[in-house]
């Protein structure tokens, strides 16, 4: 079960600690609110980092995927999704394209997205994991909370 945070009641409690990061992403998956520590990959139009990861423990994690804002294949799908909710992750939020909206919706884990393609990513495994992102001028360090609702992301400084 995740926590309810709510991200404007954290920002006046603990703004001058978070960072919010004002890329629009779209809410896509069955949880709305979903908070964890930082796990990351950067790849570019290739999700076998993405398949590898989400399918070891997550432990209540939440796996931030800087695939660059490429809108032209699809990092992550039901299957992979399904993986990660087995794996207990909390949540997944992708600076790129995900598939299967429906099935993705009726999951319980968090998901943003950028949007979707129908469009299967590479496989070859270019990519890092673990790596510091910096997603619209903020940093993003594997280890510190995030947290993300409708509203939208905050994570630690
Ligand atoms: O295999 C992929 O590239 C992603 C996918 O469709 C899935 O997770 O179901």
């Amino acid at each position: 079960m995740s926590e309810q945070i709510n991200t404007a009641d954290l920002y006046d409690d603990r703004g001058e600690e978070l960072e919010s990061v004002a890329v629009q992403f779209q809410n896509l998956g069955g949880h709305t609110h979903f908070s964890g520590q930082v796990r990351t990959i950067r790849c570019f139009e290739d999700n076998a980092l993405v398949k590898t990861v989400l399918g070891t423990p997550g432990e209540g994690a939440v796996l931030v995927v800087d695939g660059q804002g490429s809108l032209r294949t699809a990092l992550m799908g039901d299957m992979i999704a399904e993986s990660a909710v087995a794996n207990g992750w909390a949540g997944v939020i992708i600076n790129g394209a995900v598939r299967d909206r429906e099935a993705l919706a009726r999951l319980p884990l968090g998901i943003k997205a950028l949007g979707s393609n129908p469009k299967k990513s590479a496989k070859t495994g270019v990519g890092e994991v673990d790596v510091q992102l910096v997603i619209d001028r903020v940093r993003i360090q594997p280890g510190v909370m995030i947290y993300s609702d409708p509203d939208g992301i905050l994570v630690e400084r």
